[in-house]
């Protein structure tokens, strides 16, 4: 079904998964008249041409932004602030400006006081991605059903962040609002902790497959496969997030490891039932999730954690 468009011109920074995704989905939904993006290099330029997806293909990100409506900044947190820098001068007066990374503290620090008054400043990260990038990987489909997180600094305009949510929603998004903060200690565990470990056991699998001479490939099914996908990630943008969300990572990696160590203690002295007491109650947080739907990235899923809890709860 197609809507009518909800902006003229918007500038994709970047066409990677969640650039690329974006303009799938706004073409299939016809959310905009005009889509304009910025490619770096020749071979990537000529291919997102290739793809037809976009109205215009562009070397240099200024060049993109020109009488933009929607500037939305799809590229890895660390390039953020720099990017911002490059394009402020050239800026529409009114238009929003937007972003989809991962981690929203630092993109917020370093964004912001590039931008020049009279835009619109609005965050936000699309919870919902793969373990592909680059401009082939994306698909119109990515964002139905999934959480779009908006944090818009206070005392922005609400007809701004009306708008950038319609378009969200239009995408198939379930858009919430949440402060900057609060952002990152949920997805530091929900999304960074999950792929740092990932990223740990498939490397200590790698080192142990010399000594099992590849037998850890060849065993690889269910569990290890799952962590097999999430750790073949984007390296460029998980090295970005873990330096910008350090101190919530570091926080969740504290609580985190001193879970492990009373499993670790559990299966030492042989304690049976602590180990199935925890297994129970995981099960039945999958299942909770699933029953009430939300098994897309429920923003505040796991075990309460004193700072997770909304402001006022
Ligand atoms: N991959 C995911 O699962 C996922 C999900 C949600 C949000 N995100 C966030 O989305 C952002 C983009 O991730 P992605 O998965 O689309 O990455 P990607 O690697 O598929 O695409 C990023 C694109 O940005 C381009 N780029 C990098 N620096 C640039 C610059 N200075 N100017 C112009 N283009 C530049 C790259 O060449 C690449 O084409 C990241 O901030 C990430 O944290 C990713
Ligand atoms: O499913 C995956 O491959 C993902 O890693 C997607 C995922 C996640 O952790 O849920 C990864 C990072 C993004 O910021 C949002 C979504």
């Amino acid at each position: 079904m197609t809507t009518a468009p909800l902006f003229k011109r918007v500038a994709l920074i970047g066409f990677g998964l969640i650039g690329g995704s974006i303009a799938r989905g706004a073409r299939v939904q016809g959310l905009v008249s005009e889509i304009v993006t910025t490619a770096r290099s020749e071979k990537t330029r000529a291919r997102v041409a290739e793809l037809g997806l976009v109205d215009r293909v562009v070397a240099t990100n200024r060049e993109a932004v020109e009488d933009a409506d929607l500037v939305i900044l799809c590229i890895p947190v660390g390039a953020c602030g720099p990017v911002a820098a490059e394009i402020a001068a050239h800026l529409k007066p009114g238009a929003i400006i937007s972003d989809v990374g991962s981690v929203k503290g630092a993109v917020v620090r370093d964004m912001a006081p590039h931008l020049p008054n009279g835009v619109h400043f609005i965050p936000a990260h699309p919870v919902a991605g793969t373990e592909n990038s680059g401009p082939d990987s994306g698909f119109a489909e990515l964002f139905i059903n999934r959480w779009c997180i908006l944090t818009p600094p206070d005392g922005t305009d609400p007809e701004a962040t009306a708008q950038l949510r319609a378009f969200w929603a239009a995408l198939g998004a379930k858009v919430e609002i949440m402060t900057p903060d609060h952002h990152d200690l949920v997805l530091a565990i929900t999304s960074h902790l999950p792929h740092l470990i990932a990223y740990t056991i498939v490397g200590t699998a790698d080192e142990l497959a010399q000594v099992t001479e590849s037998e850890v490939i060849k065993f690889s099914a269910g569990g290890f496969r799952d962590f097999t996908r999430i750790a073949a990630s984007d390296p460029t943008m998980w090295r970005d997030v873990f330096l910008a969300n350090k101190d919530a990572v570091l926080e969740m990696l504290g609580t985190f490891t001193e879970d492990l160590s009373k499993l670790t203690r559990a299966i030492r002295r042989g304690d049976g039932e602590a180990l199935f007491d925890h297994f129970t109650r995981t099960r039945a947080i999958r299942r909770g999730i699933v029953e009430t739907g939300q098994d897309s990235a429920a923003p505040d899923f796991g075990r309460p954690h004193a700072n997770l809890a909304k402001k006022g709860e």
